[in-house]
């Protein structure tokens, strides 16, 4: 068993990873449930493991009642907010009663953002489903919905209270969906961590064949590096934790562009922006070129998008920046970018041209 402490001050947690604990799920959740019947938020692709998370729980004497919303990004909506919301209030959650949140990004932003005002806040566990979720949504506490303009326009920071993460329940996970959560993990080795990044070019093809050495390394080294820049940075209001953030403008963009659809997974979407946010660094003499050809020629090899064409959108520059204009890093106008100096060596750079952009993705 591996445990890595997100160090929060009064709103630390862990994060337990080891195979098979959701079986064991219990022993962690008893203690948070105050002798009271748990919610379970899932979807309806999760099924098989609600049943496994449920069964533990019964055996320990320990009622539970599970909520099984649509899956899908659409799910990140007002209405899915509206109806979670009154059933939990239907269902009695009180302010220091835990919901558990079992799934993916989706199950697990839309909880976190239900718990952040259900009764002014309640607390939540996070049981991450997919990989995307394991590495990196289920830590940190950025909980969110979309809106019409845009992608978790409407959020809060609300740290769950503990994160579970079981690798085999990724044994049912769709390649596809494995492949989009890869994307999150090879972030952080191009944020700040090359060795890494060689690790993900040698490993890459056995983590995505499930092999369980390669899976549980990559998702405790990227849970590890999540609560290390979380802890320096909860809010994003020093630039730490923004660096999270490296491929998402160009990908919210092109997420926006899919209406936020299955056409476009997120992971993909932020494949395909770190391969441009690396081809614009090189383009503009910041990065080496062979650095951002080394990036999308691992990300193509792997399959997934690395630039708009491959991500299947068809939109031209204005339209694409358009979308950028409501990203949440916006600064009194401003919009600074997440560009690279290389291969791990990820910055901040607030003097981007909006213009340049517009040129560089209509090139
Ligand atoms: N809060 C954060 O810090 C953060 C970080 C990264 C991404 N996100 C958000 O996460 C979301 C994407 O998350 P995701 O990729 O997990 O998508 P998702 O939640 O839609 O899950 C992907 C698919 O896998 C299914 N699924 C989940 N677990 C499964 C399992 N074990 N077996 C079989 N099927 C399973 C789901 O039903 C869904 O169809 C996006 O909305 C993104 O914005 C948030
Ligand atoms: O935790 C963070 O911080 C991240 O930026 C992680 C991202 O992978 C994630 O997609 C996040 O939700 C994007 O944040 P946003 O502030 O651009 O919505
Ligand atoms: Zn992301």
């Amino acid at each position: 068993m591996t445990t890595i402490p997100v160090a929060l001050g009064s709103r630390s947690y862990d994060v337990v990873i080891e195979a098979g604990v959701l079986a064991r799920a219990a022993e962690w959740l008893k203690p948070l449930s105050r002798g009271r019947r748990m919610a379970i938020v899932t979807d309806e692709n999760v099924l098989q493991h609600l049943a496994t998370l449920q069964a533990s729980l019964t055996a320990a004497g320990v009622e539970s009642e599970a909520i099984v919303l649509p899956p899908g990004e659409g799910t990140k909506s007002w209405a899915m907010l509206e109806q979670l919301t009154d059933r939990l209030i239907d269902l009695g959650i009180e302010r220091g009663d835990h919901v558990v949140a079992l799934g993916g990004g989706v199950i697990g932003d839309l909880v976190g953002f239900a718990c952040s005002i259900l009764k002014r806040g309640c607390g939540f566990v996070q049981i991450p489903t997919t990989l995307l979720a394991q590495v990196d949504s289920s830590v940190g506490g950025k909980t969110a919905i979309n809106s019409r303009a845009g992608k978790n326009l409407v959020g809060a920071f609300h740290q769950p209270a503990l994160v579970l993460i079981d690798p085999d329940v990724l044994d049912t996970l769709p390649l596809r969906h494995v492949r989009a959560g890869y994307a999150e993990v090879v972030k952080y080795g191009l944020i700040d961590d090359p060795a890494f990044f060689d690790w993900c070019e040698a490993n890459a093809p056995a983590l995505l064949a499930g092999d369980s050495a390669a899976r549980a390394y990559a998702i405790a080294h990227s849970v590890a590096a999540k609560a290390r820049i979380v802890a320096e940075d909860e809010r994003e209001t020093t630039g730490k934790r923004a660096l999270l953030n490296l491929g998402h403008t160009f990908g919210h963009a092109l997420e926006a562009e899919a209406g936020f659809s299955d056409r476009l997974l997120h992971g993909e979407g932020v494949a395909a922006g770190m391969a441009l946010a690396f081809g614009y660094s090189a383009a503009h003499g910041l990065a080496p070129a062979i650095d951002a050809e080394r990036v999308a020629a691992h990300l193509r090899a792997i399959g997934l998008p690395d630039d708009v064409a491959t991500a299947g959108i068809a939109a031209d520059g204005e339209t694409l920046v358009a979308h950028m204009l409501h990203d949440k890093k916006m600064d009194a106008g401003t919009l600074p970018f997440l560009l690279a100096r290389g291969i791990g060596a990820t910055f901040l750079d607030t003097s981007v041209d909006l213009a340049d952009v517009r040129a560089f993705l209509d090139a």
